[in-house]
C-alpha cells in the first residue's frame, strides 16, 4: 500500500476488479435522426435507454468536433503547469469555482485533480444548506492569470467557453427528447433553467500506483438533470449495470459524448428514469482526461415528480426539495472527509 495515502483507500467492496471484461455496454445514439422526419423513433430510443440504463453515448450530436480536440488540448495544458500555478485559482468552500486537488467522493479520496467553472457566470446559489438561511450568495470562474505569451494556456479560457456554449445547446436538445420521450411537450423542463446553475468541469486522473486501491472517482449519482461527458482514449468510466448490478465500463468511442440521466430527472419522473451509480478506474500507466458538462436547474426550483407524470395509481415517490439546498449540502461534503454519508435524493423519498 506504501505509497498511497489511506485517504485514497477505498473499502473492499468498493475497490475495482482490473480485469478486462467483454460485456454488453450502454446504447450508443445517432443524433442526426432528428434532422429526419422519423423523430418518434430517436425519441423512444433515448427513452428506453434512459429507462434501462440511465447512460447511453450519443453521436451526430452537433458538438463541432474540433472543438471536441481541442477541449481535451485544453484540459491537459491547464494541468500540465506547475502546481503553485494551478493553486492560484484553487477552489474553497466560499468560491466553489477554480482548481481542487483533494475532492471526496463518498468520504474517500480521489484519485484526481479537477477544474470546475460556470457556464453563466455569474451564478446564484444559496450561501448555505440551512432551510432557515435565505441568503443567496453569487458564485464566479476564475481563469488563469497571464499565461505566457504563445503558451497553450492561452487557449484555455476560450476553448473552454467555447466548447460549453455548444454542449449547452446539446443540453437542450436532449432535454427536449427527453421531454418528449415521457409524453410531454418538448419545452416542459427548459423553464427549470432560466438561471440555471450548470457547470463545466475539467478532469486529470493521474497514473495511479495501487488502480486496485483506489478510484478516480468513487461510485457517485450525479445530482443534476444530465451530464455530458466528454472522455480520451483511455477508458476508466464504469457504470452500474441496472440489470444485475455489474459495473460495465464505459468503452471510448471516437467522436462520441456519453450522456448520463442524474436525480433531478428521476425526481421528475417519479422514477420512471432512474439516476445510475457510476465511478471511474484508474490505471498505473496512462493519465486520463475527461471533461464533463452538469446540466443544474435554477438554485431556486423546487424538485418534484412532475404533475402530468402522477396520478392516483402512480403517486408522488419524492416530496419536494430545494435544487439549491440539496446542491450546497451535497458539495459540502467534496471538501473534507465527513462522519455521515452526504445529502440524497432518498432522503426525500416517500415510503
Ligand atoms: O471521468 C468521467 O468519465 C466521469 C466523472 C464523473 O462521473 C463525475 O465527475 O461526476
Ligand atoms: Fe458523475
Amino acid at each position: 500500500m506504501g505509497e498511497v495515502d489511506q485517504a485514497f483507500i477505498q473499502s473492499i467492496e468498493h475497490r475495482a476488479n482490473l480485469d478486462t471484461i467483454e460485456i454488453e455496454g450502454i446504447p450508443l445514439i445517432d443524433l442526426s435522426l432528428s434532422h429526419t422526419t422519423d423523430i418518434n423513433l430517436l425519441v423512444s430510443e433515448i427513452g428506453n435507454a434512459c429507462k434501462n440504463w440511465g447512460f447511453f453515448q450519443v453521436i451526430n450530436h452537433g458538438v463541432p468536433l474540433e472543438l471536441l480536440e481541442k477541449i481535451k488540448v485544453a484540459a491537459k495544458a491547464f494541468f500540465d503547469q506547475p502546481v503553485e500555478e494551478k493553486r492560484k485559482v484553487k477552489r474553497d468552500e466560499v468560491n466553489a469555482m477554480g482548481y481542487h486537488e483533494s475532492e471526496h467522493t463518498k468520504n474517500v479520496r480521489d484519485w484526481k485533480e479537477v477544474f470546475d467553472f460556470l457556464i453563466k457566470d455569474p451564478s446564484f446559489l444559496p450561501a448555505s444548506p440551512e432551510t432557515e438561511d435565505d441568503e443567496i450568495r453569487t458564485l464566479s470562474n476564475q481563469w488563469p492569470e497571464t499565461p505566457p505569451r504563445f503558451s497553450l494556456l492561452m487557449l484555455v479560457r476560450e476553448v473552454c467557453q467555447t466548447y460549453a456554449r455548444e454542449v449547452e445547446k446539446l443540453g437542450y436538445k436532449l432535454l427536449e427528447l427527453i421531454s418528449l420521450s415521457l409524453g410531454l411537450p418538448s419545452n416542459r423542463l427548459n423553464g427549470y433553467f432560466e438561471d440555471h446553475t450548470t457547470m463545466m468541469r475539467l478532469n486529470h486522473y493521474p497514473p495511479c500506483p495501487c488502480p486496485e486501491l483506489a478510484l478516480g472517482v468513487g461510485r457517485h449519482k450525479d445530482a443534476g438533470a444530465l451530464t455530458i461527458v466528454a472522455q480520451d482514449d483511455v477508458g476508466g468510466l464504469q457504470v452500474r449495470r441496472k440489470s444485475d448490478e455489474v459495473w460495465v465500463p464505459v468503452k471510448p468511442t471516437p467522436n462520441a459524448l456519453v450522456i448520463n440521466v442524474g436525480d433531478t430527472i428521476q425526481v421528475w419522473s417519479n422514477e420512471a428514469y432512474e439516476s445510475v451509480e457510476h465511478r471511474v478506474v484508474v490505471n498505473s500507466e496512462r493519465e486520463r482526461f475527461s471533461i464533463p458538462v452538469f446540466f443544474f436547474p435554477s438554485h431556486y426550483v423546487m424538485v418534484k415528480p412532475l404533475e402530468e407524470l402522477v396520478n392516483e395509481g402512480n403517486p408522488p415517490k419524492y416530496k419536494p426539495y430545494n435544487f439549491g439546498k440539496f446542491f450546497v449540502a451535497r458539495n459540502r461534503s467534496d471538501y473534507k472527509k465527513l462522519e455521515v454519508q452526504n445529502i440524497q435524493i432518498s432522503d426525500f423519498k416517500i415510503i
